[in-house]
């Protein structure tokens, strides 16, 4: 059984939700009714719309990533899986990324400001603490999307298609898809943010990195979900940013059943709470190797130094991510277009930006400052004169 985890929405209001359902009977019927929105045959479908988010900013990349001062990607990139998740979740983008500011989605969204707060810090919570609306918004959301003709393919695409509307009310959709931006959001920025900052440190492995994606493509429309599904040490280098700088750093509570239960050689009472702290095992040198070391090679053929189970970035289980193939969509596709456009660069190189960052729950990323050149490409996408 888990506790609330990343928020869990709507409590307030009577509606448990995916992540804030305690009773492991309801929870499993909920898993149950959403797991189609997440397969892998509805991945392919929600590519589409997963792209036009991801090419916009890539765009925008260029247009902010071409000045001297750079872009600040770690922020970018939060506006950029905030529009992802909430295209998918809601039936409309939060244009967070167009915008450049996250305030105003709150202000449509306000059952985010509960968690976007922890996330981005004080100065936002104080900007956003006058808005007294509630859920209704978000289920309004759901509801206009509901009552809409369409053939776009969201989440909503499935869930409505299986859903029995006497058990599974607009209410209950609307957590559920408040959940999805909360538990997808913030996860895949971070994983993204890790994973370029480790690049820019370690030219090594971005050259290595670099000229497996160059050579994998030759025009930009070929970078998909399945192309890049076969790029190994794309896969080991997205492997490495989540142990090195797990998303969910904090430690998962569990339950332990009522009797009691051993783990770990060590007897518990039932009701004790449980969890593995993932900084602790990600960062062990029982664990890992030289565990500070960003090293793709490690989760690449044998290796007999490692325990590489120790890193769970998604977590195991009833439990475990439902979105992990959007998320593997997402962290592949960027990563792909960024790399295969641009040379990246960091504004301050001295900066160390993993000791600078702070765990509240999840991580408060610092500021990460990047140019970004177009090493040459030529595409209607990347014309610097539309989007700034
Ligand atoms: C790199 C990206 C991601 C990481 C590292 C990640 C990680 C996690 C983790 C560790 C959990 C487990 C919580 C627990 O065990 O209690 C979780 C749960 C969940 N994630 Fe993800 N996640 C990612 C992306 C996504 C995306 C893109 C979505 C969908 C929009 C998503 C939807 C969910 C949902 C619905 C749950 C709750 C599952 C449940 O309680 O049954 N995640 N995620």
């Amino acid at each position: 059984m888990s506790k609330v985890v990343l928020g869990g929405s709507f409590a307030g209001i009577g509606t448990t939700s995916i992540i804030s359902e305690r009773r492991p009977e309801v929870h499993r019927q909920m898993r149950n009714y959403l797991a189609n929105a997440f397969s892998d045959r509805s991945i392919l479908e929600q590519e589409e719309i997963v792209a036009a988010s991801v090419d916009a900013f890539i765009h925008i990349a260029g247009v902010r990533g071409s000045r001297k001062e750079g872009f600040n990607l770690s922020k970018t990139l939060q506006s950029l899986s905030f529009d992802i998740t909430g295209d998918l979740s809601f039936g409309e983008t939060f244009g967070a990324l167009k915008s450049g500011e996250i305030v105003d989605v709150l202000n449509r969204f306000p059952i985010l400001q509960k968690v976007v707060p922890v996330i981005m810090g004080k100065k936002l919570k104080k900007l956003t603490q006058d808005t007294k609306k509630n859920e209704e918004l978000s289920i309004k959301a759901v509801e206009s999307r509901v009552k809409r003709t369409t053939d776009r393919k969201d989440f909503l695409t499935r869930i409505l298609e299986d859903r029995d509307p006497s058990v599974v009310s607009n209410q209950q959709i609307a957590a559920h898809a408040s959940d999805f931006v909360i538990a997808g959001s913030d996860t895949t920025a971070t994983t993204l943010a890790s994973l370029i900052y480790y690049l820019l440190r370690n030219p090594r492995v971005m050259s290595l990195l670099t000229e497996e994606i160059r050579t994998s493509f030759q025009r930009y429309e070929e970078i998909t979900y399945n192309s890049t599904a076969s790029l190994q040490y794309l896969r080991a280098a997205l492997l490495e940013a989540m142990r090195i700088y797990p998303p969910v750093p904090m430690g998962l509570p569990r339950a332990v059943p009522e009797g009691g239960d051993t783990v770990d050689g060590v007897f518990l009472p039932g009701g004790v709470t449980v969890s593995t702290n993932p900084i602790a095992t990600c960062l062990s040198n029982h664990n890992f190797h030289d565990p500070w070391s960003f090293k793709p090679e490690r989760w690449i053929g044998k290796n007999e130094c490692d325990d590489l189970d120790c890193s769970q970035p998604f977590s195991l289980g009833t439990r475990g991510c439902m979105g992990r193939n959007l998320a593997w969509l997402s962290l592949r596709t960027i990563a792909v277009k960024l790399i295969w456009v641009y040379d990246l660069e960091l504004v301050n190189s001295s900066m160390d930006w993993h000791r600078e960052s702070q765990m509240h729950t999840l991580w408060r990323k610092p500021d990460l400052f990047v140019r970004a050149r177009n090493r040459g490409v030529k595409h209607p996408l990347l014309e610097i004169d539309a989007v700034q």
